[in-house]
């Protein structure tokens, strides 16, 4: 018997070899397509966006929607403990991605010989397990400078490329972040994040009236007219980041094809100006146990609406990103706080608090401080306040927990 089969087996084969169909190199293709072999490149995509813009929620939808590659993710967080409510935010989207690899804390661009280059070059030992790395860089890292790595690196260069530079625009605040004015009269963060894209996503295009996007546009073909070499970054209107895939991935947007060198378009946009405000800082906040819901609204809308929370100087907190992780009282689950300036959120997340473990709240804020320019109300303390302080800022706040 089983030699009858081999026997069928070989007539088979040679059936197939006289066949001048093809059939056999058709297989051989989707196979190199499908697992690229130890000498293809693998392309990365940088998705860049201010603050609060929408890029976990664009890499949340690839990674949900595109199911023919495997993606690894690469994020670079700004703020210690900020990328736990990421990777949460990430996953509840999926278990797709075949690699997780979180930069420590700093700014990709600025550590670009250490941290960033090692976390690639540690991803790249990887290789054969992923066929395309979505990057995403902090809210206020300039992309030019994170997109340099690829032809400043040659050795890095001969493992990746860059396919092109995806900049997420946030539809209620992109306008007031595209004006902000910078000492020195330096390019603001927003305007760079638009001129150096080879694509523009405007989304959160739900919150705001026709006349304000129609004015947003405006401000960002300006911007890149003006900014950009090429000046034909594509701009799309998104909600929630839903994007058709075939704008965003394998744009091949720096290839000989395009005519566009990388070099060229960096030159332009990214002087060797410092690029991360200095003004901006990050917080965070840990206080243990369970927050009430009630006064956890209360403490956020005093932040985030009345603006009263103050540094020891008097300075007033105005918050343009706010992330945490809480344990709401009598709730399993543990909740998600976003914010981008006044709007905020509670999302209950799939992940079950610890029966046994020390429940924590923490609270992560990315924010810039002004010279009081609001009514003197101060945060009233309730008798369950917790003062969390973080000396080193020189200042505390009260929570209400
Ligand atoms: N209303 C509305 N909210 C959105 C939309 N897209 C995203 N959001 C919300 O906006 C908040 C910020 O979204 P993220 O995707 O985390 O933004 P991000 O750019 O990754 O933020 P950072 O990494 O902190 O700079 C989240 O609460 C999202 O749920 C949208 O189209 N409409
Ligand atoms: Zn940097």
């Amino acid at each position: 018997m089983l030699q009858a089969n081999g026997a069928e087996a070989e007539e088979e084969e040679q059936a197939e070899e006289d066949c001048p169909e093809l059939v056999p190199i058709e297989t051989k293709r989707r196979e190199e397509e499908e697992k690229p072999g130890p000498g293809a490149k693998i392309p990365v995509t940088i998705i860049s966006g201010y603050l609060g813009a929408g890029k976990t929620t664009l890499l949340n939808y690839i990674l949900t929607e595109q199911h023919s590659k495997r993606i690894a993710v690469i994020l670079n967080e700004f703020g210690e403990g900020s990328a736990v409510e990421k990777s949460l935010a990430v996953s509840q989207g999926g278990e797709l991605y075949e690699e997780w690899l979180e930069l420590g804390n700093g700014c990709l661009c600025c550590s670009v010989k250490d941290s960033g280059l090692r976390a690639i070059e540690n991803l790249m030992q990887k290789k054969g397990k992923f066929d395309y790395i979505l990057l995403e860089t902090t809210g206020l890292a300039d992309p030019g400078a994170v997109a340099s790595m690829f032809w400043v690196d040659a050795e890095l260069g001969s493992d990746i490329y860059l396919d092109g530079i995806v900049t997420v625009v946030d539809s209620k605040y992109g306008l007031k972040h595209l004006a902000e004015e910078k000492a020195g009269g330096l390019i603001n963060e927003a305007t760079r994040q638009v001129a150096l894209a080879d694509l523009i996503i405007i989304n959160k295009t739900d919150l705001v009236p026709e006349e304000d996007l129609s004015q947003l546009r405006t401000a960002i073909r300006y911007r890149i007219m003006n900014g950009s070499i090429n000046g034909l970054g594509k701009i799309l209107e998104t909600q929630r980041s839903r994007v058709d895939l075939s704008n965003v991935l394998d744009l091949h947007a720096f290839d000989g094809l395009s005519g566009i060198s990388l070099q060229k378009k960096l030159q332009y946009v990214s002087a060797t100006q410092p690029h991360l405000d200095q003004n901006i800082i990050t917080v965070t906040f840990e206080a243990p146990g369970n927050a009430k819901e009630e006064s956890l609204n209360v403490f956020i809308q005093n932040l985030l609406w009345e603006k009263n929370v103050r540094n020891k100087d008097g300075h007033c907190m105005e918050v343009i990103r706010l992330k945490g992780l809480v344990s709401i009282k009598d709730r399993a689950q543990q909740v998600i706080v976003q914010g981008v300036h006044e709007l905020y959120d509670l999302e209950e997340t799939p992940v079950s608090w610890d029966d046994d473990a020390q429940r924590t709240n923490r609270l992560v804020f990315i924010d810039r401080f002004r010279k009081a320019i609001y009514p003197s109300a101060s945060l009233v303390p309730r008798a369950s306040t917790q003062k969390l302080r973080k000396e080193s800022l020189g200042y505390h706040v009260c929570v209400n927990v």
